[in-house]
């Protein structure tokens, strides 16, 4: 396979870039904030001045960053990948994003000549470390095709969704269920603790029932222990909130659940937590359940 350009070296975007190295694929990475690329390099990838200079060397380069803001401005401002994109070459966008703000870069890769495919994950840090991701892609079928060898070590599964948009709002409609069930969480281990009940016997009857699921048996032991190291940063699980209740108003779609969850999230911001893990927002709960 040729050599992968990555552009963020955040949580998910480091785990991955890793994760390629490990497997023999050649990398060269970028991130805003340079300093974060030197353990990349010290485990043998090359590091770009820019998103344009990765671009310039690389065949297929991927993105993952923050939100839209992020992944536009990698690829619309001076130094960024349309000064490079050409026939022959292909951008991923792995960011969690919205339909408008993929289809505005797909646009204009696809001006200059080269392919695009937007491609959000499911799955967090360990996932990510792990190989262990589910990618939602959409775009270029084509362009799918040649990076499947790079997805294949990236994730346990990828699903390819038909035409631009599909991908960011699958992954939209994923994180908003994610995110309201966080919050029915919090509340349940809020109300067996106040009703004098143990929130670890809680976990222990969750897992054996019919709602057991993967998040609650990660994030409740350590919620329990209020412990919020940032898997998910909480900043990012609101963003995906108030873009899947855009996606909610475009198609008329009433989400009075996401709403509410919606609005923890943004109290849990407020004060502070933005940058903790989202299962933070089991604090909220905790300081409004009124004493009896
Ligand atoms: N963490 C998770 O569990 C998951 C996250 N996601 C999604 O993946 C994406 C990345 O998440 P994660 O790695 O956790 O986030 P982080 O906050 O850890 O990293 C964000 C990255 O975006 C970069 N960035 C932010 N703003 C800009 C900008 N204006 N220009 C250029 N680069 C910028 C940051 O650079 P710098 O270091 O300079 O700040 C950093 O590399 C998000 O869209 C998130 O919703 C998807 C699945 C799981
Ligand atoms: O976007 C983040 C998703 C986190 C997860 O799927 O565990």
């Amino acid at each position: 396979m040729e050599e992968i350009g990555f552009l963020g070296m955040g949580i998910m975007g480091k785990a991955m870039a890793m994760n390629l190295l490990r497997n023999g694929f050649k990398v060269t990475v970028w991130n805003r904030t340079l300093s974060k690329c030197d353990e990349l390099k010290e485990h043998g990838a090359s590091v770009g001045e820019s998103p344009a200079a990765v671009v310039k060397k690389c065949k297929y380069t991927i993105g993952m960053l923050s939100d839209p803001p992020a992944a536009l401005s990698v690829v619309f401002d001076k130094g960024g990948i349309l000064e490079e994109i050409s026939s022959g070459k292909g951008y991923i966008d792995m960011s969690t994003v919205d339909a408008e703000t993929s289809s505005k870069i797909s646009q204009a890769v696809i001006a200059k000549g080269g392919s695009f495919l937007e491609a959000p994950v499911s799955g967090s840090k360990k996932p990510a470390e792990d190989g262990q991701l589910v990618i939602l892609a959409a775009g270029e079928k084509g362009l799918y095709e040649k990076i499947v060898p790079a997805f294949d070590v990236l994730g346990k599964k990828s699903f390819f969704l038909g035409e631009v948009g599909n991908g960011a709002k699958m992954k939209l409609v994923v994180n908003m269920i994610m995110g309201s069930m966080m919050n029915a969480f919090s509340e349940g281990l809020v109300l067996a603790d106040k009703s004098g009940l143990s929130p670890k016997t809680l976990l222990d009857v969750l897992d054996l029932g019919a709602i057991a699921n993967p998040m609650f048996k990660m994030k409740g032991p350590s919620m329990i222990e209020n412990s919020y190291s940032p898997a998910f940063p909480l900043k990012h699980q609101q963003k995906d909130m108030r873009l899947a209740l855009a996606l909610g108003d475009e198609n008329a779609v009433s989400m009075p659940v996401a709403a509410a969850a919606n609005e923890a999230f943004k109290k849990a911001r407020s004060t502070g937590l933005g940058d903790l893990d989202f299962s933070a927002v089991y604090e909220i709960f905790k300081v409004t359940q009124p004493s009896p």
